[in-house]
């Protein structure tokens, strides 16, 4: 497996969009995230490391070595898709063993390889079904299997797992982050799902209209945006525009205090992120508080989402679920905060 640098990488589509990436590098052995909205070249980027798009200018090296102009076929990446595109009338053996049989390897190799792929993907014994008799998880492993037969030096993966139900995803995440583990894969994600990047990723980029606007692991950057675009991204939607006065950060109609780390800085917002702040019904606690109204109430997965209009401003708040603890909309709510987890930009 190799390393992947980018060096000052431009491709422009007319007309208006422009990837540029001064500097990438992806270790040998990483798994690798990228994370952006929709059209923000994610999909553009891959394609121009596996070469099936051409830069109009910059480097793309492989393992110390310069490929940018090398054709695809003899970079020897890995690419898999969000549609697992096999070939329907070829059984699963057929399509893993696809490849092997255009690079003319022997036929007791082709069969020992494919039996290996199909075990590392937890398919051993389907050599015969065909695609048709395949759930959707399972098609995908045999794209994972075609891919990885190849010994690949790197996997790149275009949001691989959105299209299947939420627990397959789950068991695909578990799949693919324990491959990478064992075999130390230098794999390159797309997600546009958070959660997928906090559980899979080493390290990631998180890029917006064509440009890589933060590096680095996904706790650093949730603890460290670089600006609020990243962090709205992340999740860390309660950005607060306003100005530092001694310990203290004046907002729309209240003000919040700051961390001894945090004072006297010319920040210009003021970031909460929704599970640090706390809704209590009268408990005693110590630390600052803010008053507000519930606005609105949703339940997913074990905890609530709720609305809190603080003054003119609404407070997003993710809160663990607890027995006998409800919440009512338009109820009057104090909502504990912690200095020290504030983030200002
Ligand atoms: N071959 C092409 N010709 C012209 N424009 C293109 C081409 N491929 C992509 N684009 C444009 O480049 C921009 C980036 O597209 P890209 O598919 O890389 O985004 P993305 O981040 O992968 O999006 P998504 O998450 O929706 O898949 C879009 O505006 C798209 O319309």
């Amino acid at each position: 497996m190799a390393s992947i640098t980018i060096k000052n990488l431009y491709k422009y589509f007319p007309p208006s969009f422009a990837l540029q990436i001064d500097e990438l590098m992806i270790k040998e052995g990483e798994f690798f995230g990228i994370i952006g909205p929709s059209g923000c070249g994610k999909t553009t980027l891959l394609r121009l490391i596996t070469g099936l798009t051409a830069p109009d200018r910059g480097e793309i090296w492989l393992n110390g070595r310069e490929i940018t102009k090398t054709p695809p076929e003899k970079r020897n990446i890995g690419l898999i898709f969000q549609e697992p595109r096999l070939f329907p009338h070829f059984t699963v053996e057929e399509n893993v063993g696809f490849g092997l049989k255009m690079k003319k390897s022997r036929r007791r190799d082709i069969k020992a390889k494919i039996d290996e792929a199909l075990e590392m993907v937890g398919l051993t014994g389907f050599n015969r079904r065909y695609p048709s008799a395949l759930s959707g998880g399972q098609k995908q492993r045999v794209a994972l299997a075609r891919a990885l037969v190849l010994e690949p030096k790197a996997l790149l993966m275009d949001e691989p797992f959105s299209a299947l139900d939420p627990e397959l995803r789950v068991e695909m995440r578990f799949l693919i982050k324990k491959l990478q583990q064992e075999k130390k894969i230098t794999i390159i994600f797309i997600t546009h799902d958070r959660e997928e990047a906090f559980t899979l990723f080493e390290r990631m980029a998180v890029m917006q209209e064509g440009k890589i606007l933060q590096t680095g692991t996904p706790l650093h950057i949730y603890n460290q945006p670089q600006n609020i675009k990243v962090a709205n991204f992340l999740g860390i939607n309660n950005i607060l525009p306003g100005y530092i006065e001694g310990n203290y950060f004046y907002t729309q109609g209240f003000r919040i205090l700051l961390g001894a780390a945090n004072q006297n800085q010319t920040a210009k917002y003021l970031l909460l992120k929704p599970e640090s702040l706390k809704i209590v019904n009268g408990e005693e606690d110590a630390r600052p508080f803010l008053t507000g109204t519930i606005e609105e109430i949703t339940f997913q997965t074990g905890f609530y989402h709720i609305k809190v209009k603080v003054q003119s401003q609404s407070l997003n708040i993710i809160q663990k679920y607890q027995p006998g603890k409800n919440f009512t909309p338009g109820a009057e709510v104090k909502i504990l905060y912690h200095p020290e987890e504030i983030i200002l930009l």
